[in-house]
């Protein structure tokens, strides 16, 4: 027997453990993207009314940069896969993963790229750098140097972005190879170097599964609210999801479409 299934049924339901409800709290309040309770309350009624436009169809880019073996992969395949590898394979270029989220009742994605950090593989790497619109920069909470490479980062990842529309984390790994003792020193300059680039910092453990998900909940949450706001400031006056009248008396005929059009490589 065939079972016709419309395509739209195609997809699988977003899975119960990607379903965001709350505003996932900052790791460190100094150095958060922002600091409120809750999601903005525009978004909210955006979200109940419906009104969120293109964004619950949206995949949001997500870059993942860093030094060689910080543990990038690790990080990704912990909360993408649930699993951990303590051998080391180098990523050759890029690799990535869909992961998708309900948040606050609208579907949406996170395209989470991995790349690799060993420097023969760099320049393919950061041919893929382009469109993000979030950048974490991973270092090892162990290794002083892969903090001080985090600026370089940046600065590459920013050359193929608008550096006013990414939004930036900076991820400590293996955190459970540090003794307390050791953490609170380099995180005491994880946090000053995250103040002075504006970026969220957040410090975990790929091994443990320590605050991973946390991590990609606030990453995921964040990009969301920034797109419902975006949306709802690109509509204006004029309610998401209505539609467009133009009519012939109107100066710009061609220009409203052309604006409609979807974004879809952000
Ligand atoms: N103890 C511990 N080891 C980790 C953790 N995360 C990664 N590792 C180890 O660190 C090594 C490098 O991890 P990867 O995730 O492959 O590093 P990467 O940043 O993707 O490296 P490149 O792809 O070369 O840029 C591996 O041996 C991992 O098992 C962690 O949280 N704790
Ligand atoms: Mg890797």
């Amino acid at each position: 027997m065939s079972v016709r299934v419309p395509a739209m049924s195609v997809l699988p339901p977003v899975r119960r453990d990607r379903v965001i409800v709350q505003l996932p709290q900052y790791f460190r309040k100094e150095a958060a993207l922002h600091t409120k309770d809750e999601f903005h309350n525009k978004v909210k009624t955006a979200c109940q009314e419906q009104r969120t436009g293109t964004v619950g169809f949206k995949i949001s880019k997500v870059i993942v940069v860093g030094d060689l073996a910080v543990g990038k992969t690790c990080l990704i395949n912990r909360f993408c896969k649930d699993a951990f590898d303590k051998n080391y394979k180098a990523t050759i270029g890029v690799d990535f993963e869909m992961e998708r989220f309900e948040v606050l009742g609208v579907p949406f994605s996170l395209q989470l790229w991995d790349t690799a950090g060993q420097e023969r593989f760099k320049c393919i790497a950061s041919t893929y750098y382009r469109g993000a619109q979030v950048v974490i920069i991973a270092f090892d909470v162990n290794d002083i140097a892969s903090l001080g490479h985090v600026r370089q980062w940046l600065e590459d990842s920013l050359k193929e972005n608008d550096p006013t529309s990414v939004q930036l984390f900076i991820v400590g790994t293996k955190k459970d190879l540090s003794s307390p003792a050791q953490y609170s020193q380099i995180e005491q300059d994880a946090l000053k170097l995250a103040q002075e680039i504006s970026a969220e910092y957040w410090a975990v453990s790929s091994l443990t599964g320590e605050n991973v998900k946390e991590f990609f909940f606030r990453v995921a949450s964040l990009a969301f609210e920034t797109n419902v706001l975006a949306e709802l400031e690109k509509s204006g006056s004029r309610q998401i999801g209505d539609v467009v009248r133009i009519n012939s008396t109107s100066s710009n005929l061609y220009a409203t479409p052309k604006k409609k059009q979807p974004n879809c490589c952000q």
